[in-house]
């Protein structure tokens, strides 16, 4: 089995470091990308040693969103469901894990991929990355529960316009948005930079214990209810002939 997700402990720094790994795809989430994840994420929600967890992604791109080969062909209305809640369940299992979460978005990021990222806590973007919520562009909504997530991270009346407009925006606009926190340069991601020291410095209980305040301060059953939602509405949009055409354009795009 391919790993498609790296995971690399750090015992000293009680940090696990999570990589998406089809960097020839633009690091797309495929049905079996979401598989190792699901357990990936299992895992640590089990982890009492870990304190810090980092999501990343191989080469250029943070992630290119779903497969949008994985997620088509001839499928209905139900089957979309099914698909969609799998990847929906992972946000939700990484919205709620017991330690603070980082998207250290190494490069671009579409779709699914800025709602992966929506389900941490805190973003770091490079600054030479674009980042767009493309769904509207495709015939569909965000399909994952990434744009209710989008609501929680920055001001609501700028979700709501970032999602209609699907436009894709740069590193400063992310930050000046707040849905990024930093934006950094440098090309490796390492534990001792800046924008990661403060959560390395810190100890497990103290972690721990922001992360379920940080938790407690959300209506975690609210939240999930729109995230069903969400995944609902997505379903029906996947099968419209606007979707399905978006997705043959983009395909065809590549081809030439
Ligand atoms: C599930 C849903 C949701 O939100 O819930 C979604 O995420 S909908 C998915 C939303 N995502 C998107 O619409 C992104 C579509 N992708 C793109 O716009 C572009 O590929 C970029 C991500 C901007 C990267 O452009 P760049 O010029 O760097 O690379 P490229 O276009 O040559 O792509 C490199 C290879 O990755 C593949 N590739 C890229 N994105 C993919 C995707 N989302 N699904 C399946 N394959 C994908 C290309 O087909 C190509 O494969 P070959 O080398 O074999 O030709």
């Amino acid at each position: 089995m391919n790993n498609l997700v790296k995971v690399e402990n750090s015992k000293i720094e009680q940090t696990t470091i999570l990589t998406l790994n089809r960097p020839e795809k633009r690091n797309a989430i495929s049905i079996e990308l979401i598989n190792q994840l699901k357990v990936i994420i299992e895992k640590l929600h089990q982890d009492d040693e870990t304190k810090l967890v980092i999501i990343t992604g191989e080469g250029s791109a943070f992630c290119a969103g779903g497969d949008l080969n994985d997620f088509h062909g001839e499928i209905d209305q139900e089957k979309a469901h099914e698909l969609l809640s799998q990847m929906q369940e992972v946000l939700w299992q990484i919205t709620t894990l017991p330690m603070p979460t980082i998207a250290w978005m190494n490069g671009l990021a579409r779709g699914g991929g800025m709602e992966l990222a929506s389900a941490c806590d805190f973003r770091y973007v490079h600054e030479s990355g674009n980042y767009g919520f493309t769904q509207g562009k495709l015939g569909i909504s965000t399909g994952w529960g990434g744009g209710t997530l989008l609501y929680e991270r920055i001001h609501s009346q700028e979700a709501y316009y970032w999602l209609v407009s699907a436009d894709i925006r740069s590193a400063q606009v992310l930050k000046s948005i707040g849905f990024a926190q930093a934006t950094f340069s440098t090309h490796q991601l390492e534990l001792e930079h800046d924008l990661i020291k403060p959560f390395i410095s810190r100890s497990l209980t103290q972690l721990k214990h922001w992360k379920s305040q940080w938790l407690q301060n959300q209506d975690l059953q609210k939240l999930k209810t729109k995230m069903d939602a969400e995944v609902e509405a997505c379903s029906h949009m996947w099968v419209s002939d606007e979707h399905k055409e978006a997705v043959s354009n983009f395909f065809k795009r590549n081809k030439k």
